[in-house]
């Protein structure tokens, strides 16, 4: 145990750690050249980290090489300090695309069902179905302007010295019916938006025209203007044939589509129900907003933004409030908001430090020991993580009278707890009891990020989306991003438009994962892909829009 101790607080291996993952501040780590040095750590992936880690801390504990294997097995709650120290560190980071995906395939599994909702509350909402065209669109040919409708042939040749000379047999207002047909010789008066009477295959604008009397004094029209047929005429079916596809499942309801769903006459419209999302923030120094500051505490300002941010996607968040670095309160927290969620966002917790609590449900949930995690948390038994080794644990739930299944059996399981970015590499998601389960990063920034590149993606596509990833643009890089990664970083970004019409990037300052100034300035996120150097001014580089 000592020997642990002490690996713990001064190994190389941990500095590593610190160096490889912390945010760009991670470049003023007085330690960082002497590693680099002895690891080559500028290049180092996460895995190779873990497994310097790993191996160095197997060394001190005696363990032969071949024991690296054995600590892939689940580490259980409450396994002891080595246990827990390797449990931490035993994080293989995914690559975000692969990340990206796993989180997709989660979210098909998760696809929300539909509801009607009027009309009016549909905007932003997704469709669950196609919708069709309930009649032709126009329904009849209309005449687009105010004048007469008449025969072309009977004014085929009219000019403002020799103008034809019709009778004015109706008149005919939007809403209204021609009584009598438009015949050789007639006109009828008529207003936009109205049904062009039969007979009629012109309107000509009452700006061409003059009225006049006729002989046995009925009233005429004079036409001073030639027509053709179908002139300022839409044709019945002109935009849409009965039947004909409006939109998509899964399309987002905007106004047009508003105006579209109004003219077939859908009072209420199918759509995808929203996805309930609690969210939670960790962390004992967090205040609630409306708190005055105190020494060594800070606002909770994760919640709201995740919110918006949900919002954005359109979920409804349920804001769940802070929770204490305790994981049997987090765990009991995520037992009880789970009804009536679908899908759990937490910030905070989930590096490596001491307090991290998301770190230790996301390793019952790697192991296998969620489910006995939470019926302890919940109440059922007195359950601390560090005060019941695994076995104690079982032996205790198979007392309960309800037989509990583990994690796995729960339909719970990771799909990562570390990827290859920066920032937001502690970024982790598992399916916890079937719906997903999101950790982000405490770190302003990281959390920002983690939410844009795997949340919202989640959300959408549980909405039916079928694009549901980030829109990229391409740009050209204004100024250079010199600093190297062993991660693909996304760097918050304006966009600028340049005189050519092409986008320019244009990295914001105060963009560390742990800071928060820039995030509301965003409009994108620029992709540096990971590797020995950054990217240089002028450079064509991918950025993700921010919606
Ligand atoms: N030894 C190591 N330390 C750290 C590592 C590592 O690999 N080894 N990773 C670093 C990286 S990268 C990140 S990112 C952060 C992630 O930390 P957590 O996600 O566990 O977040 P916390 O430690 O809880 O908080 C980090 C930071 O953010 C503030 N915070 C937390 N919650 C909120 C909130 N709701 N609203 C506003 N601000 C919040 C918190 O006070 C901290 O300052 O870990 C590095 N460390
Ligand atoms: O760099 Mo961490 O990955 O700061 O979010």
């Amino acid at each position: 145990m000592q020997v642990v101790k002490e690996l713990g607080e001064g190994s190389g291996a941990d500095e590593l750690m610190w160096k490889g993952n912390a945010d760009d501040g991670g470049a003023e780590n007085p330690m960082e050249k002497k590693k680099s040095d002895v690891y080559g750590a500028e290049m180092l992936t996460d895995t190779d980290k873990a497994d310097v880690c790993r191996a160095e801390m197997l060394k001190v504990t005696g363990e032969a090489a071949g024991g690296a294997e054995k600590r892939e097995e689940p580490d259980r709650v409450g396994g002891g300090v080595a246990d827990d120290r390797l449990g931490r560190f035993n994080r293989r980071a995914v690559k975000v695309g692969e990340a990206q995906q796993r989180v997709l395939a989660a979210a098909d599994e998760q696809r929300l069902g539909s509801e009607l909702v009027p009309l009016r509350a549909s905007g932003g909402r997704r469709l669950a179905q196609t919708l069709h065209a309930t009649s032709d669109w126009p329904p009849f040919a209309r005449s687009g302007l105010d004048g007469y409708a008449v025969r072309a042939a009977d004014v085929a040749h009219a000019t403002p010295e020799q103008p034809a000379t019709l009778r004015v047999v109706d008149s005919v207002a939007a809403g209204g019916l021609a009584l009598a047909a438009v015949e050789a010789g007639t006109a009828v008066r008529i207003m936009t938006g109205a049904a062009v009477p039969a007979g009629a295959d012109a309107v000509v604008m009452l700006e061409q025209t003059a009225d006049a009397i006729l002989a046995d004094g009925s009233a005429a029209v004079l036409i001073k203007r030639a027509g053709l047929p179908g002139q300022n005429i839409a044709p019945q079916g002109e935009e849409f044939r009965l039947g004909g596809a409006l939109a998509l499942p899964g399309t987002v309801v905007r106004p047009g589509h508003v105006a579209l769903l109004g003219t077939f006459g859908y009072a209420d419209v199918p759509v995808h129900k929203q996805p309930r999302v609690a969210v939670f923030a960790t962390g004992s120094e967090l205040l609630p907003v409306e708190a005055s500051l105190a020494p060594g505490q800070i606002r909770d300002s994760n919640s709201c933004m995740v919110a918006a941010m949900a919002e954005q996607s359109g979920a409804v968040p349920i804001l769940c409030g802070t929770l204490p670095d305790d994981p049997n309160a987090v765990a009991a927290a995520l037992a009880r908001v789970w009804e009536s969620a679908d899908l759990i966002i937490t910030t905070g917790g989930v590096s490596v430090g001491d307090f991290d609590v998301m770190s230790v449900i996301f390793r019952t949930i790697k192991n296998g020991s969620w489910a006995s995690m939470r019926q302890a948390a919940s109440g059922d038994l007195p359950l601390s993580t560090d005060s019941y080794s695994d076995d104690e644990l079982h032996s205790q739930t198979d007392k309960v009278a309800t037989p509990i299944q583990l994690g796995k059996e729960a339909g719970s399981r990771l799909l990562f707890d570390r990827v290859a970015m920066r920032p937001g590499s502690p970024t982790s998601a598992a399916v916890l009891e079937g719906k997903l389960l999101f950790a982000l990063s405490g770190n302003p920034g990281a959390c920002f990020v983690g939410f844009e590149l795997f949340v919202r993606p989640a959300l959408l596509r549980m909405q039916g989306a079928s694009d549901a990833l980030p829109r990229t643009v391409t740009a050209q890089l204004l100024t250079p991003i010199d600093k190297p990664s062993p991660h693909d970083r996304f760097v918050r970004t304006r966009l600028l438009s340049q005189p050519d019409g092409r986008l320019s990037a244009d990295p914001l300052a105060f963009s560390k994962s742990s800071m928060t100034a820039s995030i509301a300035d965003a409009d994108g996120l620029a992709v540096i892909p990971a590797g020995a150097k950054g990217a240089d001014a002028g450079d064509r580089i991918e950025v993700i829009l921010i919606p």
